[in-house]
Parts: structure tokens; sequence; C-alpha cells
């Protein structure tokens, strides 16, 4: 459905895009997850050709993008990360505005409005202003109006920033409805939990480039970690540390202010041998736990660094 190919972005000397590849797939829900300034915005701009690029190209529904191509605009739905709503209109109004760019058949309209509220749970505040409404319930209203018309493509650029977790819940649950509906969904955001819950494929940016893509399970495969064992409250010395460094599948040690973090390879019976030994020794210690892989390991460990700022 979408195809981007060496797709180069400069704002002055700054390279917000070196050369990006993404191929995006009718039916899924596509995550463009990365760090702030990774690019993500600057790609989904370039995409709907609000922005001009130096380099490569864009395909979309099988025909160049290009800021006239009314025909493919007319199948895309968008959720940007400013809301954009008119104070003078109601939720309502605004919504109805919004559908009428696309659908000028009022029946019609109607029906779509009033799926689009029921949608997004605005039925109790149809007409309200949009300054009366918390910054949840205008995030919610933002997103009716993007996706009212029923489009073909969606792409929302972080529309849960700044949401409390019941409307940001009531989003993630919209976003998988629409995508059953029919509508592929293209989703940026640099919370990897939201991304995880409900992408299907998933590609990881960084400096204006995708580092990693695939379905999550995959991307965790691609990397060394495959369980991350913590101790808190436990005071260990040198020879200590030594000795579990060289426990076997232990591949990385970090001790600092009495919390250990091992990371170990996947195979079974780490957390295990790492009790037993400490047992052995007579170290006492606190809480203990032990984790899968996050796509925030995935980002560490090709980087170096973390996902959150
Ligand atoms: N209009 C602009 N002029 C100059 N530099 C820009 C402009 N817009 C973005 N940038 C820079 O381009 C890089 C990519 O920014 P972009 O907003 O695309 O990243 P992002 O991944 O969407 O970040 P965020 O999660 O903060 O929205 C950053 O270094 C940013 O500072």
């Amino acid at each position: 459905m979408i195809h981007i190919e060496n797709l180069v972005k400069r704002y002055g000397d700054l390279v917000a895009l070196n050369h990006l590849n993404l191929d995006i797939h009718e039916g899924e829900i596509f995550g463009l997850l990365g760090p702030n300034g990774s690019g993500k915005t600057t790609a989904i701009n370039c995409l709907l050709s609000l922005l001009k690029y130096d380099k490569g190209t864009i395909e979309i529904f099988g025909q160049p993008m290009t800021p006239d191509n009314y025909q493919a605009k007319q199948q895309i739905g968008i959720v940007l990360q400013n809301v954009a709503v008119f104070d003078e209109l109601t939720v309502y109004e605004n919504i109805d505005y919004f559908c009428g760019l696309y659908v000028s058949d009022k029946k019609k309209r109607k029906k779509l409005v009033d799926d689009a509220i029921r949608f997004v749970g605005l039925e109790d505040y149809c007409k309200m202003y949009p300054k009366k409404l918390s910054g949840g319930l205008l995030r919610r209203l933002n997103i009716a109006c993007g996706i009212a018309h029923k489009p073909r493509l969606i792409i929302m650029d972080e529309p849960t920033v700044a949401v409390d977790p019941q409307s940001r819940n009531k989003i993630l649950e919209g976003i998988q409805k629409l995508n059953v509906q029919g509508s592929t969904i293209i989703y940026t955001s640099h919370y990897m939990e939201e991304i995880e819950q409900i992408c299907t494929r998933i590609a990881i940016m960084d400096h204006g480039r995708v580092i990693a893509s695939g379905t999550s399970e995959e991307l965790k495969k691609m990397i060394k970690t495959g369980e991350t064992i913590t101790v808190e409250a436990i005071f260990l010395e040198e020879k200590h540390l030594q000795d579990i460094r060289s426990l076997p599948h232990v591949f990385d040690l970090h001790y600092e202010n009495q919390i250990l973090i091992l990371r170990c390879t996947g195979a079974q019976h780490n957390l295990i041998r790492l009790l037993n030994y400490l047992q052995s020794q007579d170290i006492t210690f606190g809480r203990v736990f032990s984790e899968l892989p996050t796509l925030n390991d995935v980002f560490l460990e090709i980087t170096g660094k973390q996902l959150r700022d």
C-alpha cells in the first residue's frame, strides 16, 4: 500500500531522514517507534506531501504521492500531534465539518458522524465547545474528526501524548476497532508499550532511518538479550561480581547502588542458577525479578542507548 524508498529530508544542515526505506501493507497496524527527534513526524509529513523532500520516492495505493494526488488524499485520514479543531463549532459540528470535506450526502454523513461520536465515546459531549473539554476528550474529538469519513488509510502521529490513561485505553481500543473494520493504520509513538500492544508490525527509527523492523516477536528474536534479571538491595564484592559474570548465559552485568542487573541470553534456569549462587555465598538481597526482552532492549542493543529520553 505504501512504498518509501531512499527518502532524504534535510532541514538546512540537519539530515532529518537519512535514506529512509519503508513498506506498509494493506490491513496492518504499522507502528513507527523512535525517540524524540528520530524523524517520525518528518516521515509522515513527507508521506502526506505536506513537506518537500530532497531525494527518494513515495508511492501510495500504487501511485506516486504528489501534492495534487487528490484521489489518494481522499482515502487518507489524518490525526496529527497538535489538536486542530474549530473553537467556534461544537463537538458534533466539528466532526460534521471535517467529514463534509469528503462526504457531501447529508444522510450518509449523519450516519458517519454518529458512528464517529460513538466510536470515540463522545455521546455526552456533542453540544459542547472544544474549550470546555478536558485534554483527553479533546484528543478524542481530534481523532473523530480525522476518521469519520472511514478512510482506507489512517495516519496517527502520537495521538496519545499527554492523555489520561482512561482516554488512552479508549483510543488504543478504537484504533484496533478501526483496523478490524478495514482501515490500514500507521501509528507513530515513542511509547513502546502502546506500539507493542496494538501494532502488527513495527519499524524502529533512529537518526532518520529504520534500524530494525518486524513483528514485536521478530524484533526481540534479533537481539542477544533473552532475559533481564534484577536483584535489589544486594551488597556484592568484586569477587562475587566476577563469579556472577562467569555464570552460563550471562553476557552483561551492571551493578550500582546495590542493584544488580544481569542480561542473559535466552536459556532456561538463569534465575535459579543465580539464586543458587547467592545462597551458596550467604548473600542476602531484597526484591528479585526477571523480565522478558522489551522493544527498549532491542533499541538498546542496536544503538547503545535507551528509547526513552
Ligand atoms: N521545521 C523544522 N526545522 C528544522 N528542524 C526540524 C524541523 N522539524 C523537525 N526538525 C528536526 O528534525 C529532526 C526530526 O524531527 P521529527 O519531528 O521528525 O522527529 P520525531 O521522531 O517526530 O520526534 P517527536 O517524537 O519529538 O515528534 C529533529 O532533529 C528535529 O529537531
